[in-house]
């Protein structure tokens, strides 16, 4: 049976995830109440703005039924915004805002600063485009990105920008079954993240 992926559906890129993990196998689904995370083999927490995304969950009283999934362990897979919102430490956001501290990481809102707010480029991405028959550099797209600027122990780096002023800066993570990404798959066309993440959680 394929899983059955919820996608936060509060505000920003959902149909793309949605349309992304459909083509990747998965059940895709979307969450707006507490209720709708019951019986969710994992989550995905869509790009967009994470602090406007952090008062919906506290004002659809969904911020607590959701950290406490993810404590028990729900997989997550969080791009651009939703990494933010994954996070245990965030730079640069507004002192309102919540997250849900279900990654070791501390990012940094709006990292790439003016010049480079929005820019393009090939990826290597460890475990997905080193594997399979569609190995290869992966078109990566960042839109307003945070970057990783610390990681826990138990977090893997899967990606760095390649060149550029950002050389070096940290852009995919991993910690047990939460993935995250600074940049945004689901608007590619190119499935193997969400793919990668379909077969994580599958087993
Ligand atoms: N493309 C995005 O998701 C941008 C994230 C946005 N800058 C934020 O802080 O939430």
């Amino acid at each position: 049976m394929s899983p059955r992926v919820g996608v936060l559906a509060l505000q920003g890129d959902v149909r793309e995830h949605l349309a992304a993990l459909t083509a990747a196998g998965a059940s895709a689904t979307t969450v707006r109440r507490a209720e709708e995370l019951t019986g969710l083999d994992g989550i995905v927490l869509p790009g967009g703005e994470s602090t406007t995304m952090s008062r919906l969950l506290g004002v659809l009283d969904l911020f607590d039924p959701l950290r406490d999934a993810l404590t028990e362990g729900l997989p997550a897979y969080g791009s651009c915004a939703g990494m933010i919102l994954l996070a245990s430490d965030i730079l640069d956001t507004r002192p309102d805002a919540r997250h849900l501290d279900a990654l070791d990481i501390t990012v940094r809102r709006n990292a790439f600063g003016r010049q480079v707010e929005s820019f393009e480029t090939d990826l290597r991405v460890d475990g997905i485009t080193d594997t399979g028959d569609d190995r290869g550099p992966m078109r990566a797209v960042f839109i307003r990105a945070p970057w990783v600027e610390k990681v826990g122990t138990e977090v893997e780096v899967l990606a760095t920008v390649p060149d550029g002023p950002a050389a070096g800066r940290v852009v995919a993570v991993r910690q047990r079954s939460v993935l995250a990404t600074s940049f945004h798959p689901e608007v590619t066309g190119d499935r193997r993240v969400h793919r990668h993440f379909v077969r994580m959680i599958g087993g």
